[in-house]
């Protein structure tokens, strides 16, 4: 580092000041129930595009009547601090869980509704995107024509066949979310189109939900002006009804259901993911860590111990992807879950 550059002093907050960033001791927010429901999409209008997108959902499920279909939600949703948005809160996420996940469905034999952020990978194209093993890097130029570099060629062709092959069969629905509000109105919308499925459904929640919002009568039209001299700006916003215990109870009966639980402190994951099961009622939580999220998650199920699924170093070294491991896993819980679903008609 440049010595004439100071460095920069290290920012310590003080205990005092960290400790009262977040006010913890508001009670955590029970379950949604129907009345909460009612006020959030009624104050909350639904996106223009959603009758359209939900017609195109109709058709695919018609056409996957006797099949099993799986709704992947993937990355994060936004929160917009104004109208016209120019801010938002963003929840992290890079689509690279369901996005993968998608992939390995589809090689089960399942249909997939690929409820995703806008512009976050997709399945199959994830694998040269514009940025990380860019696209262009794999190509030359041979007699003024474009070729894929041969070394490349056999993994492409790979890729390309399982896309053309998801295309030509029409196993692959991609649905767009930006906001999070975008994303409860269609969640709630494709888990009804999905009820004819039965436990044939499945839901497969590894999106980044936002847990608070502005809500509509709050939201400034324009962009939030900052004050020459600087203004602190205070945001007041309201924390979003916990949809998940809806969606197991009213909005998709006999499906079954899995969730992600994501934290950053190792020391609280299985009681968070457990609470969520005690929560909610679904059948199966998938907890993982940030930092180790590609390596390692845990399956957290009513009346079992929690089953942790990791790389080994070998797999890790060899670019495994974990997904290629939690997906049979999931496949084989569903195929119990139709079959107790079955005897119980
Ligand atoms: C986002 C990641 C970590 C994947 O990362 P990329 O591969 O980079 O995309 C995913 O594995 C995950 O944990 N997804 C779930 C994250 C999440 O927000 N989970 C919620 C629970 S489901 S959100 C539902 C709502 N909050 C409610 O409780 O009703 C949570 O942890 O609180």
């Amino acid at each position: 580092m440049d010595s004439h550059i100071p460095s920069p002093p290290t920012r310590r907050l003080s205990m005092g000041e960290r400790e009262n960033a977040i006010d913890r001791t508001i009670p955590l927010l029970p379950p949604a129930e129907e009345i909460d429901e009612f006020n959030y999409f009624d104050n909350n209008d639904p996106p223009e595009y959603l009758e359209s997108l939900i017609h195109g959902a109709q058709e695919f499920v018609k056409f996957h009547k006797n099949d099993r279909v799986v709704l992947v939600t993937s990355g994060g949703t936004t929160v917009p601090l104004e109208n016209q948005t120019v801010r938002f809160i963003d929840n992290f996420s890079a689509g690279t869980r369901g996005a993968t996940s998608a992939e390995y469905f589809l090689e089960h034999g399942y249909a997939v509704i690929f409820l995703h952020r806008q512009f976050s990978l997709l399945p199959y194209s994830r694998h040269y995107s514009h940025s990380t093993n860019c696209f262009l890097d794999f190509m030359e130029e041979k007699n003024s024509k474009v070729i894929v570099d041969p070394i490349y060629q056999e993994e492409m062709l790979m890729v390309l066949r399982k896309y053309q092959h998801a295309k030509d069969h029409n196993l692959l629905l991609l649905l767009p979310f930006t906001t999070i509000n975008q994303y409860l109105h269609t969640l709630r919308a494709l888990s009804v189109t999905l009820r004819p499925l039965k436990s044939r459904a499945l839901f497969y929640l590894a999106a980044a939900v936002s847990d608070f919002f502005v809500p509509l009568h709050r939201i400034p039209e324009h962009k939030i002006q900052s004050k020459a001299g600087g203004s602190k700006l205070v945001m007041n916003l309201d924390p979003v009804p916990k949809f998940l215990h809806r969606l197991v109870d009213k909005w998709a009966p006999g499906a079954m259901i899995v969730s992600f639980k994501l934290e950053t402190d190792s020391s609280i994951l299985l009681s968070k993911a457990r609470q969520a099961l005690e929560r909610y009622s679904h059948q199966l939580v998938v907890g993982n860590l940030l930092q180790t999220r590609k390596r390692e998650v845990v399956f957290v199920e009513p009346g079992k111990t929690e089953l942790w699924i990791r790389l080994t170093p070998a797999q890790e070294a060899a670019g495994v992807d974990i997904e290629s491991l939690i997906i049979p896993a999931i496949v084989e819980r569903h195929d119990i879950w139709i079959n107790k679903s079955k005897n119980s008609a």
